[in-house]
């Protein structure tokens, strides 16, 4: 199936039923490659059901749930299905589920800073390591469409900054789409293109910063939305003039400036390199 506009995978209006509830209502969702969605919200909003009907593994009882034709995915669970006090390697662990050449396993482990862990026992891993090896698993056949349930679980502060930059280069590198759920309500990636707010059906939706000052996020997560959700983004204390001299926020010109306003895109601001509250 060729989905509009080139989308992966489109949600529209999409809802499951069980008995005489519903798990979730009403969503409409898209994916395009080189895309980010995330979706937010309690526990029990529908953000695994979305997630489900999106991957097609649970039939919308009401709307309509389609994938591009050939649609690869590559996901990351939540939680693995190990026995860890069986001894695994990094190594192997990376071909239990798919045959992959050692070429393919070192490329992965490699784009996600991961080659040094290749003979290490999973279970002696930290979270940050564990993550990173996972998503190597998850990106070495090249997915479309890259499914990452909770990312940074079990990954300290600084170690989320670092998740995050890798999730975006991830994404910049192999150009694929990710939806994204995230447990942590008050922490999402500024690289997000999307943020999708559950509550049982859309409750808001938009940028993370649009989310973050929407009146209904703020009503469904109470006080603990008073510190807004922390995105990471990159903010710009100057602006390139059309003749390519720097303005500075104090308004200062420059027209030869080091090297440091060099290397980033400013029409894409999102990629993080600090933390603001939006
Ligand atoms: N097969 C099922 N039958 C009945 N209810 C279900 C079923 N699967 C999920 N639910 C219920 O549907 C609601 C949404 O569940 P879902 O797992 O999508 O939420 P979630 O936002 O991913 O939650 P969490 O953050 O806790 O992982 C929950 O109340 C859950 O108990």
């Amino acid at each position: 199936m060729v989905l509009e506009n080139n989308r992966l995978v489109e949600l529209d209006r999409a809802g499951v039923r069980r008995g005489t509830s519903w798990l979730v209502r009403g969503v409409d969702l898209s994916v395009s490659p080189g895309e980010i969605v995330t979706l937010i919200g309690p526990n029990g909003s529908g953000k695994s059901t979305t997630a489900k009907m999106t991957l097609g593994i649970l039939k919308p009882t009401e709307g309509s749930s389609r994938r591009k034709t050939g649609l690869s995915v590559g996901y990351v669970p939540q939680k693995l299905a190990i026995d860890w006090t069986l001894p695994l390697s990094v190594r192997r662990f990376m071909r239990l589920t798919n045959a992959l050449s050692d070429e393919e396993c070192s490329i992965a482990l490699e784009q996600t800073g991961a080659s040094r862990l290749i003979g290490l026992e999973m279970r002696t891993l930290s979270g940050g390591e564990l993550q990173r090896v996972m998503l190597a698993r998850a990106i070495a056949r090249r997915p479309d469409l890259l499914v990452l349930d909770e990312p940074v679980q079990g990954v300290d502060y600084a170690g989320e900054i670092a998740i995050y930059n890798l999730i975006s280069e991830i994404r910049n590198t192999l150009g694929c789409g990710i939806l994204m759920i995230s447990h942590d309500l008050h922490v999402v990636m500024a690289a997000a293109d999307q943020v999708i707010c559950l509550n049982g059906h859309v409750c808001c939706r938009g940028t993370p910063s649009d989310v973050s000052k929407d009146d209904n996020y703020q009503a469904l997560f109470g006080a603990r939305a008073g510190v807004g959700l922390a995105v990471y983004e990159h903010h710009h204390d100057h602006v390139h003039l059309p003749d390519g001299t720097v303005k500075h926020a104090d308004g200062s010109l420059c027209t030869d400036c080091p090297g440091e306003h060099q290397g980033h895109d400013h029409d894409n601001p999102g990629v993080s390199t600090g933390v603001g509250n939006a």
